[in-house]
């Protein structure tokens, strides 16, 4: 599929800062398929690449999917003050690394997260005006789980740890900007894309926009 190109075009004329895409939801309601697919097929857009302190699934990759490191390491990286927000989750860390995420805001670069309600919530009192957030619901509690079941990566044990957190996740709905519920994977991605082309026209995001009106009068 063609990457959208027509946003971006806008902003090469007049100059834009990035936004920070964050999709929340209880572990199985489809983030993870969302995300990369709007990764391939977004213009613009790149994916935070968090540290964890979970163990690596089959299949995930180091530096792509997670930075895998240990609970030291972890320690020292936050304490060194690295990370834009952090928590715990399912008796593991997770955190952004604040640097990359930083540099592309400014660059006009937009950033894909997939976090958590308490990484969420730390990024919307750092920089509100830099978050578009969204919340991905599931159809019914039997399709989560049998998402979860059916993605075959964890065990009998986790997936009933997953389940009995979920009620808990989906209780934060209300702090999010957009609520989805992925039915169907294709409608919920072009929703998604929806969302991305009128967060771009955000006249505030647009930083270039004074001297490209005052260019447009003064040429009248
Ligand atoms: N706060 C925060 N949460 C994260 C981060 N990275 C991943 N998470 C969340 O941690 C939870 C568990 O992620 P993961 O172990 O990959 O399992 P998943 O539920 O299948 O995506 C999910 O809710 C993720 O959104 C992060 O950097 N910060
Ligand atoms: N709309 C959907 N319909 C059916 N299965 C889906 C849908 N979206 C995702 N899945 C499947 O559900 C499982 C969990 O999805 P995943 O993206 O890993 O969720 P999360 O990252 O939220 O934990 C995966 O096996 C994925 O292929």
């Amino acid at each position: 599929m063609a990457k959208n190109e027509d946003s971006k075009m806008q902003s090469n004329i007049i100059g834009r800062r990035g936004f920070m895409l964050v999709l929340s939801s209880p572990s199985g309601a489809g983030k993870t398929t969302i995300a990369r697919r709007l990764i391939e097929e977004e213009n613009g857009l790149y994916m935070s690449v968090s540290a964890t302190t979970r163990p690596r699934r089959p299949g995930e990759v180091e530096g792509k999917d997670y930075y895998f490191v240990e609970d030291e390491t972890f320690h020292l990286m936050a304490n060194r003050g690295e990370f834009l927000e952090h928590a715990n989750v399912f008796d593991h860390y997770y955190a952004t690394p604040a640097v990359p995420v930083m540099n592309a805001l400014s660059e006009g670069r937009d950033i894909l997260f997939d976090i958590d309600w308490q990484g969420t919530q730390q990024i919307a009192d750092k920089s509100r005006d830099d978050l578009v957030s969204v919340f991905i619901l599931p159809p019914s509690t039997q399709d989560l789980e049998k998402r979860l079941l059916n993605r075959a990566q964890d065990s009998a044990e986790v997936v009933a740890k997953r389940m009995s957190k979920a009620a808990d996740e989906i209780s934060h709905y209300r702090e999010y900007d957009y609520i989805l519920v992925n039915e169907n994977v294709d409608k919920a991605i072009s929703d998604i894309k929806a969302i991305m082309v009128a967060e771009r026209l955000k006249r505030d995001r647009q930083v270039g926009l004074t001297d490209f009106v005052k260019e447009l009068r003064d040429q009248i």
